[in-house]
């Protein structure tokens, strides 16, 4: 899988070269770029924010920057990017262009990039988008920050490549970073050949509806603390059912809302 990420804080993303998915870039499994959105400013104080239009407070990222970086990742040509100048400008009520259209309009046949921006205005990542975009061939995160990034620039990459926007939950962060940090995480450790055991993928948290079992490791009696016994019996029917048992009553307590309803 090839993996772009745009940002004003490419550093950000060092820790991607270290543990798993360090190891799966190192043996060509992902193939991952960090872009500093600055690079693709002009002026001297490698400006990507300005005030918002009709006001308010905090600034918005400039969309020339933005529109110069997806040109150079998605491998847009000036005559593309002209031709979409000379497009009526996007119309706020034409239907979104679905991923399906987008996807047939690639001029090579190819299915074209998927472009995500994090934002708190997306749907919401679960573990089933993360299975969904573990399958792409190349996904592109564009990283806000500020109050966001201008419009113009979710319409224009949706001419030329899927676009998604992406929350990761309920709440306001600073910026995109976090939150593709989190879903390279999520959507990496799905790949085949990034997690060394693929069996350590199933009974998790989210995979299959159910909560994860309570795991425990020796010693078998620590600070007064026993391990359930059932787990030292041997007897593997018996250590299933348990932390099957165990499982559904996790969920019950913990995520009802996950549960089929009865
Ligand atoms: N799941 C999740 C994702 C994010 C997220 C993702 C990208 C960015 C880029 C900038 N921000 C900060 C930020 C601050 C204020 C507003 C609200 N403003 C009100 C008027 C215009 C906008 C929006 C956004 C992000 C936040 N947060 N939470």
């Amino acid at each position: 899988m090839k993996i772009d990420i745009v940002s004003i804080f490419p550093t950000f993303f060092d820790v991607l070269d270290i543990s798993l998915l360090g190891k799966a870039r190192q043996n060509g499994v992902i193939n991952l770029d960090v872009h500093d959105l600055r690079d693709f400013t002009f002026d001297r104080h490698r400006t990507v924010d300005d005030t918002p239009y009709g006001g308010g407070a905090g600034m918005v990222m400039k969309p020339e920057p933005w529109g110069l970086a997806l040109d150079e990742i998605l491998g847009i040509t000036e005559g593309q990017a002209q031709d979409d100048q000379a497009k009526k400008p996007a119309d706020q009520d034409a239907p979104a262009q679905t991923d399906a259209d987008a996807a047939t309009t690639a001029a090579d046949g190819s299915i074209p990039p998927l472009v995500i921006f994090p934002s708190p205005a997306g749907d919401v990542f679960n573990q089933a988008m993360a299975k969904e975009l573990a399958h792409e061939d190349h996904l592109v995160f564009g990283c806000g920050r500020y109050e966001g990034i201008d419009q113009r620039v979710f319409d224009y990459a949706e001419q030329h490549a899927r676009v998604r926007l992406v929350s990761l939950g309920d709440y306001v962060l600073n910026g995109g970073e976090v939150a593709t940090m989190a879903m390279i995480e999520a959507i990496g450790r799905l790949i085949p050949g990034v997690v060394g055991n693929p069996e350590s993928l199933t009974e998790e948290s989210h995979e299959d509806g159910l909560l994860e079992y309570p795991s425990y490791t020796k010693p078998s009696t620590w600070r007064g603390q026993e391990v359930p016994p059932v787990l030292l019996s041997g007897n593997h029917g018996a250590i299933e059912k348990w932390r099957y048992e165990q499982r559904v009553e996790r969920t019950r307590r913990v995520r009802p809302d996950l549960l089929p309803p009865e």
